[in-house]
């Protein structure tokens, strides 16, 4: 638990979190973090990996640029994996996967900071929470392409299963999410989806972001 952020308001954070990294981009980074948060996305992520990611003073300079974005409206920025960068930028916190540092090192680096993590069963969760992870990314959900080395898809049934054994922080479902399936997602008990193509290959982001947007709130409203 951050002091930073209650559990309710990390909830509202993950409803519409969107993960991007140059790679994911057809455009500048820029544009399309601007258009998603025009959009109503809730939370950011940088995730600079894979091909062709920017290492090195690129990757520090458009980490800056996309903070200096959600800055502007407000928007929580996280770094994904490199806790140093994270340090350096005072970003809001970092998400880790099961392959990362240790959450407990992890936690002593970033001191209150959000601190999200990967988790694909109920063995990793129960961990993860004795250890102090502030929110779950779960999945991949449906079959995802964007990440290289993903897991199988497990469907939703895995949120559905966290939820009944009492997990109750705040989680986010993650991999193939869109408009068109979001809605199982939150009916299965997750708090929000974070997605990456569904908005950053869309052709138009603002809109693709809205359609995901009203696919969440409506979903809440009948919870
Ligand atoms: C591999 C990942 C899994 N989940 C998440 C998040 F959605 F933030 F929880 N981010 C990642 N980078
Ligand atoms: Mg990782």
């Amino acid at each position: 638990m951050t002091t930073t952020f209650t559990d309710a308001k990390l909830r509202e954070a993950l409803k519409v979190y969107f993960i991007m990294g140059s790679i994911n981009c057809l455009k500048s980074p820029v544009e399309v973090l601007t258009e998603a948060i025009c959009g109503g996305i809730t939370m950011f992520q940088f995730r600079e990996k894979g091909t062709n990611a920017l290492v090195g003073e690129e990757k520090y300079a458009l980490a800056e640029e996309l903070q200096f974005i959600c800055k502007k409206y407000k928007i929580p920025f996280i770094v994904n994996d490199d806790i140093a960068l994270a340090q350096t930028l005072k970003a809001d916190g970092v998400h880790i996967g099961q392959e990362d540092d240790p959450i407990p090192v992890v936690r002593e680096q970033i001191g209150d900071k959000i601190l999200g993590v990967s988790v694909h069963n109920v063995e990793e969760a129960k961990i993860a929470l004795q250890k102090g992870a502030d929110y779950f990314g779960v999945g991949p959900i449906f079959p995802t392409t964007t990440k290289a080395d993903a897991k199988p898809a497990s469907g939703v049934a895995i949120l559905t299963e966290l939820r009944m054994k009492g997990y109750s922080l705040p989680i986010v479902g993650i991999g193939g999410i869109t408009a068109k399936n979001a809605s199982q997602v939150i009916k299965a008990g997750a708090d929000g989806v974070s997605v990456i193509t569904a908005i950053s290959l869309a052709d138009n982001i603002v809109h693709a972001t809205k359609v995901l947007n009203e696919a969440i709130i409506q979903n809440d409203r009948k919870n």
